[in-house]
């Protein structure tokens, strides 16, 4: 078995006074696609960031309402991915005015994530799909040992969903995201954890579910 990077051994997770998942036993190795099942309020968030927290190493993070700055661009939403790489003086500079060097190092995951074209928009003048795309893009410009993401894909298409999934599989070894796609969650996970009622309901490998095996958390 991989190493160990996070684990939860029969704790309560969530606030105080207000446990949301009680007893909790989980852990997460390196190299595993853990995929986040539940209805709306199953905890699905507050286990993400409960991991968050544990998880040692460089971490890209697309949190669920995305994290970006309205009013700066595509490019800049990007590039603060790697904000803690530079010196503040540095950063200082590329943000008045993008440098050349920093525009090509943006330039391929803005691309990858379909947005070319659209590197000096600010974001508070993109769709919703367009935004989420650009939070996925600084998670891939990021990079690191994991990604965490809250509903990455929500707001595009299933087409563009899976695409998108693919390319974080491509860019990180260990992948903990919460999907409300179930066919989704098959097809990106090796483990998918199904939360009901405060607790796991479901935590096997992908391979052994089926849509039919993962209706109980959705009753
Ligand atoms: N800041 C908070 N303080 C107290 N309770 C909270 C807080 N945030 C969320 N909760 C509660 O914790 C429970 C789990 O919420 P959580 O956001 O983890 O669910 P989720 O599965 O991610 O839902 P969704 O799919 O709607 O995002 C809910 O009952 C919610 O009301």
């Amino acid at each position: 078995m991989t190493e160990a990077l996070v684990r939860f051994e029969g704790e309560d997770i969530g606030w105080p006074g207000q446990p949301v998942l009680s007893g909790l036993h989980l852990t997460l190795h390196a190299g595993e696609r853990l995929v986040l099942l539940g209805r709306s309020g199953a905890g699905k968030s507050t286990l993400l960031s409960a991991i968050r927290d544990r998880l040692p190493g460089r971490i890209a993070l697309i949190p669920q309402d995305h994290g970006l700055v309205g009013p700066l661009s595509v490019h800049h939403n990007v590039w603060m991915g790697r904000l803690d790489d530079h010196r503040s003086a540095y950063n200082l500079l590329n943000l008045v005015r993008p440098l050349a060097r920093e525009r090509a190092a943006t330039d391929p995951v803005i691309a990858e994530v379909g947005l070319s074209g659209f590197e000096r928009r600010p974001v508070e003048a993109l769709s919703g799909g367009q935004r989420q795309r650009t939070a996925l893009a600084r998670a891939l410009f990021r990079g690191g040992d994991a990604v965490l993401g809250d509903e990455p894909v929500s707001a595009v298409d299933p087409v563009q969903g899976a695409a998108l999934l693919e390319a974080l599989t491509g860019r990180f070894q260990t992948l903990v995201l919460a999907l409300h796609d179930r066919e989704a969650a098959l097809a990106t996970a090796t483990r998918i954890v199904g939360l009901k009622d405060g607790a796991v309901l479901i935590d096997a490998p992908a391979r052994d579910l089926s849509l039919e095996a993962l209706s109980p958390l959705y009753d």
